[in-house]
């Protein structure tokens, strides 16, 4: 165990999220003192009226009026082939009685039960159908379309880096068969994700939970047209990595010197040095390279994060040869308050299309702050399929934020991902059975419940 500023540090898996939270005054107030081993308190949690909002939200005066007929579509398991499926599944939901959707717990048993299910419903009416664009993958939106007129500059493809196999995975308490983790990135890949970043050349002794790797990237070495990143803390993983036949790889920095040394057990100078060695290896091997900067908004241990300190680790990783920093919160208490000075820093020494953004949803906040990355000109996005992620040992931390719900939020503003909703919830039901959990995605379960509530009403 490591003693630090009198405060013990445990290795990676227990420190990471095992902090005392922060007030909601953090970004301005400073650090708070820290307890690496007290769970969240509810007195700490930022507190917001969060129970007025859904029920006027949930009145039919908010959602577009349904009427008039409509043509009907099938989805059938894993054979879905457009996300817009689920937003017209969504069209179907906002005609249903609402005691009809939620009172019965057994039909969402019923979904989780059944691989093949099959949708006869209804399609839109001229009235929805404004809605259908705004929620369709397919990027017709017109310029004068009122989101486009909000959101100007939205980018018009994100990238979507699917982190699940690696961030949720290295955090789950039990160890994950290799077999399906295996299946899990297989899944993702064949819902379009463009990007799977699949494991990590780790010290076991540090993340059993990946002491795989090797047979992992060994097992996927067939899927084509996907890239398989994988984190790499030194040459020792990086060498490991390229003889297992890694074609990526990335490295992984923290803005903070605290949770430098409780991931990765050196400085902030240490590890950039370290990456220098790793960055020139690729380099000759002609291997790209991503660099992570961690706990971009606040630290466990630290507080706050200057962005000034989190621009100055971004731009050492990018000069020595990464070619994409995905700028990370680490314990998901950033807003769009903090996250947007601490892009603006990060954007005034790289250029926008070489960063990324990674956002953990531990105060409900990761949309909110993707949209404003997005709005400020960032195109990248990590996300975690079914939110997985998280930490055992710290009460109301989260995972990542699902990338179900990302896709979501994206086909329904128009941007085009490339990503098949349906899959991807699949693949999402495919490992929460597995770790017996339901899926961390809200959109997930909200679909599958449409899904299978009109399910039921055909049977
Ligand atoms: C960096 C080290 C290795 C330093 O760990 P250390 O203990 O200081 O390393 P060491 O050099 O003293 O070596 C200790 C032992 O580990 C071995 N070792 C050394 N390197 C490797 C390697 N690559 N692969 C396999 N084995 C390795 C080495 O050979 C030796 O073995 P021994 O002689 O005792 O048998 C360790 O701290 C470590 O592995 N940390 C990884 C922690 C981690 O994976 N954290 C999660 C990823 S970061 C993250 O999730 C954040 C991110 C990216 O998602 C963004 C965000 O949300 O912020």
């Amino acid at each position: 165990m490591l003693k630090l500023k009198g405060f013990s540090l445990r290795p990676w898996r227990t420190t990471y999220f095992s902090h005392s939270f922060f007030s909601p005054s953090l970004s301005t107030s400073g650090p708070v003192k820290p307890s690496l081993e007290e769970p969240l308190g509810d007195d700490k949690v930022p507190y917001s009226s969060v129970v007025e909002r859904p029920r006027r939200l949930a009145s039919d005066a908010d959602w577009p009026r349904v009427d008039g007929t409509m043509g009907h579509y099938l989805i059938e398991g894993q054979q879905c082939s457009s996300s817009n499926s689920f937003q017209e599944a969504n069209a179907a939901w906002r005609r249903q009685p609402r005691n009809e959707l939620f009172v019965d717990s057994s039909i969402s048993k019923r979904f989780y039960s059944h691989r093949n299910y099959k949708i006869h419903h209804n399609l839109f009416d001229s009235q929805y159908s404004h809605f259908h664009r705004y929620s369709s993958s397919s990027n017709q939106m017109e310029p004068r379309d009122p989101a486009q007129k909000v959101f100007g500059g939205l980018p018009s493809y994100v990238k979507i880096v699917e982190v699940g196999p690696r961030d949720g995975l290295q955090n789950e308490k039990s160890i994950v068969p290799t077999a399906v983790k295996i299946e899990l990135i297989q899944r993702l890949a064949a819902s379009g994700l463009p990007v799977v970043e699949a494991t990590s050349f780790v010290s076991p002794k540090w993340v059993p939970q990946l002491a795989d790797a090797k047979d992992v990237i060994k097992a996927i070495q067939n899927i084509q047209f996907v890239r398989f990143p994988v984190l790499t803390p030194n040459l020792k993983g990086f060498e490991a990595a390229v003889a297992a036949g890694a074609k990526e790889v990335a490295v992984f920095a923290s803005a903070s010197e605290s949770f430098s040394m409780s991931n990765i057990n050196c400085s902030i100078a240490d590890s950039l040095a370290r990456y220098k060695d790793v960055a020139l290896a690729a380099k000759d091997l002609g291997i790209p390279i991503r660099g992570y900067v961690s706990c971009v908004v606040g630290c466990p241990v630290e507080g706050a994060v200057p962005p000034s300190k989190v621009a100055y680790v971004a731009k050492e990783l990018y000069d020595m040869g990464c070619s994409e920093i995905s700028l990370g919160d680490t314990i998901g208490i950033g807003t769009p308050g903090t996250v947007i000075p601490m892009l603006e820093a990060a954007m005034s020494v790289i250029p926008v299309e070489n960063l990324a953004v990674h956002f953990h949803d531990t105060y409900g906040q990761s949309l909110s702050n993707i949209l404003v990355s997005l709005q400020m000109g960032i195109s990248t996005v990590d996300s975690s399929v079914a939110g997985l992620g998280g930490c055992p040992y710290a009460k109301g931390a989260s995972g990542n934020v699902a990338t179900e719900d990302v896709v979501y939020m994206l086909n329904g503003l128009g941007i085009k991902t490339n990503v098949d909703l349906c899959k991807l919830m699949v693949a999402g039901d495919f490992i929460c059975k597995h770790l017996g959990r339901q899926s961390g995605s809200k959109a997930a379960i909200a679909l599958s419940r449409i899904t299978t509530t009109a399910h039921a009403s055909k049977l």
